[in-house]
């Protein structure tokens, strides 16, 4: 299809006509969010601004409006950056994630917060929950289970010491590429580095094409892109984030053995998100070491029909817990039938604590 210039220029004398209603809408919502922001604090002095169900009930209304030609989360990737933009009018959210910078968890913090909130890396999961604890971040993003290689163990065990909620969740897909810097001797690549799940995510595809190169675990794939800067024969799985970090070039992309490879990751904080319609709650249980302790557990979330999403166990750190089961289930706890069936695992457990209800991830 050719384009005449008379065609040329009328079409973009009306995409300026239209981009001009957008800049008059966007601004009419700025200003409506910050008339929200005067009534939140009018009501409250200690008013929370960024609200998650709110967030999540605009982003899915949108998508269900979604006319078209954009895809849906295309559009939704819009919305959610006007919302940022219109939350750091409000007030400017800090967010701690899983560092260093490049990883995918501050992929996943951006993704769920946009572009506008300020993200700051931390070296280890329990820093960004002492962070959120001590109020110096208002959220924290930290990995919690991956589709290939599962559960996050050590975020799910910092749960067990701290009175942090969960505020929400974002699943990422994840693409590894094979990396290298442009010093690199491409064919002489003697070593691989990565983290530990990121190498065993892509196990196969090491072993049929670099079957004799080391693999070198290290704390994060973006500490292994920037360390390969100064390693003539060696390369880095890391992905989109960290290549572009380091400048580093892709010698393989989307090297994952398995394409539907995502990881989940938390939103932590420390306010109650009320219901969004719908919600995923998540707790953790103790029950005594004795036959038919899961069973009894599980029971009243299926007489109740609660869909449940996940369970892990993990040893339990204290005498007292013997069995630590960690649930996720659809439902809010501001629901009436979730309210009764965590009345009776109550009943039933050693101890149980709600680490939160929260919406279940749009994007
Ligand atoms: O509705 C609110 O409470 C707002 O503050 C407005 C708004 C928005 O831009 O739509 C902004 C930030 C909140 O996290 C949720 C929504």
């Amino acid at each position: 299809m050719t384009d005449t210039p008379v065609n040329l220029d009328s079409l973009r004398e009306r995409i300026d006509e239209l981009d001009n209603e957008i800049l008059r809408l966007i601004s009419a919502r700025a200003d409506c969010a910050k008339q929200v922001a005067e009534v939140k604090t009018q009501s409250d002095p200690g008013a929370v601004f960024y609200r998650p169900e709110r967030e999540a009930q605009v982003l899915r209304r949108i998508m269900e409006l979604n006319p078209g030609p954009l895809n849906s989360e295309e559009m939704a990737r819009l919305f959610r950056e006007i919302m940022s933009a219109c939350l750091a009018l409000e007030q400017p959210t800090k967010v701690a994630y899983l560092g260093p910078e490049g990883t995918f968890t501050q992929q996943a913090a951006l993704k769920h917060f946009g572009e506008s909130a300020v993200s700051m890396p931390m070296a280890a999961i329990d820093e960004v929950f002492r962070e959120v604890e001590a109020g110096a971040v208002n959220y924290g993003v930290v990995p919690v289970e991956n589709s290939t290689e599962g559960v996050v163990s050590h975020t799910l065990d910092s749960f067990m010491d701290s009175s942090i909620h969960i505020c929400g969740e974002v699943v990422l897909r994840i693409h590894h590429h094979l990396l290298v810097a442009d010093t690199t001797l491409r064919d002489k690549v003697s070593r691989v580095y990565s983290h530990p799940q990121s190498l065993a995510q892509c196990r196969k595809w090491l072993d049929a094409h670099y079957p004799r190169a080391e693999r070198v675990p290290v704390s994060s794939n973006a500490e292994a892109a920037r360390m390969i800067k100064s390693e003539w024969h060696s390369a880095a799985i890391a992905g989109d984030m960290a290549a572009k970090l380091y400048g580093l070039e892709k010698v393989a992309e989307k090297i994952e053995d398995r394409p539907d490879n995502s990881t989940r990751f938390l939103i932590i904080g420390s306010q109650h998100v009320p219901m969004s319609g719908e919600d995923k709650t998540s707790i953790v249980v103790a029950m005594r070491n004795q036959p038919g302790a899961l069973h009894d557990l599980l029971e009243p979330f299926h007489r109740h029909s609660i869909d449940l999403t996940r369970l892990e166990t993990r040893p339990s750190r204290t005498g007292v817990w013997n069995y630590v089961f960690f649930i996720d289930f659809k439902g809010h706890v501001d629901e009436p039938r979730v309210a009764a069936v965590l009345e009776e695992v109550r009943l039933r457990a050693s101890e149980v604590k709600v680490l939160g209800s929260y919406p279940v991830g749009v994007l």
